[in-house]
């Protein structure tokens, strides 16, 4: 059937959700979509993409919903793209449908990303630090206690309630290594598989920035061992499994710089 379906509309919507990726994407599959037409669940691979379809249940057209979902400085962009064939040539449902599915997905967004922004609140989220040197060696530092101890990381922890992400990463590095920090750029951003400070296990996702030291000198206030690495060692080093997703992101910082 699907060889005789030919493309009648699409429609791309953009939209800046001031959430984590596991957020944004926990809260969008939460709220569903905003049109009647039973879906499909064709792909998902949380918290990244999922792909949904409307199967042409009376013959004559089908919906295709695609979402996207990547890490940047300012949160959590999602992509969609709404794809709808039809059987018929020239069919003439499509106008009205488009702008049915226009209105609806613009209200959609609007409450969706006001959501999102609410239950983020709710979630421990979780920054770290790639701080280069002027050798191209990235600092890491493993951690002295807990579960995950003897472990390497990024220096970083928790965001406070309320507290600007860039600020808790300049607050944690001066707790955990004495030293002053200019964060330059955001790297990217992993789910965490575990409890974070006592929420939901999975909800919570590392964001990574790439800074430079700019005062002091580097004390292991909280690790029991700080390392400056090359590009070459970065991988062999025993990680916390959830870093290991940064670890090119981290590598082009040092080789291309
Ligand atoms: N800092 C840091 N934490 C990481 C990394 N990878 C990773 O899974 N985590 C996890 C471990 C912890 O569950 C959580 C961070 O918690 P933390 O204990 O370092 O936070 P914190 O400094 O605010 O600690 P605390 O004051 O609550 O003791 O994130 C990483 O590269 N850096």
């Amino acid at each position: 059937m699907s060889a005789t379906l030919l493309p009648v509309f699409q429609l791309r919507f953009t939209t800046l959700v001031e959430a984590p990726l596991t957020v944004a994407f926990d809260v969008a599959r939460a709220l569903g979509r905003p049109w009647p037409h039973p879906l499909q669940e064709v792909v998902s691979e949380r918290p990244w993409r999922d792909v949904h379809v409307a199967p042409p249940g009376n013959g004559w057209r089908t919906l295709v919903h695609t979402r996207s979902f990547t890490a940047t400085a300012a949160g959590t962009l999602v992509e969609e793209q709404v794809d709808v064939e039809a059987a018929l040539p020239g069919w003439l449902g499509g106008p009205t449908l488009r702008r049915r599915l226009v209105r609806a997905m613009q209200a959609h967004l609007d409450a969706y990303a006001a959501a999102a922004a609410r239950r983020a609140q709710e979630v421990t989220q979780v920054v770290g630090a790639a701080l280069v040197d002027d050798r191209q060696r990235v600092l890491v530092a493993q951690r002295g206690s807990g579960p995950l101890a003897g472990l390497w990381e990024f220096p970083g922890g928790k965001v406070e309630p309320g507290e600007p992400e860039v600020a808790a990463l300049v607050r944690e590095c001066r707790e955990e290594l004495g030293v002053g920090i200019t964060p330059r750029a955001f790297l990217g951003e992993v789910p965490l598989d575990g409890v974070v400070a006592g929420g939901v296990p999975g909800a919570s996702t590392l964001r990574l920035w790439w800074g430079r030291i700019t005062a002091g000198e580097l004390v292991a206030h909280e690790h029991s061992e700080l390392r400056w690495l090359g590009p070459e060692e970065l991988e062999d080093l025993d990680w916390i499994p959830a870093d290991r997703p940064l670890l090119p992101a981290v590598r082009a910082l040092l080789v291309d710089r």
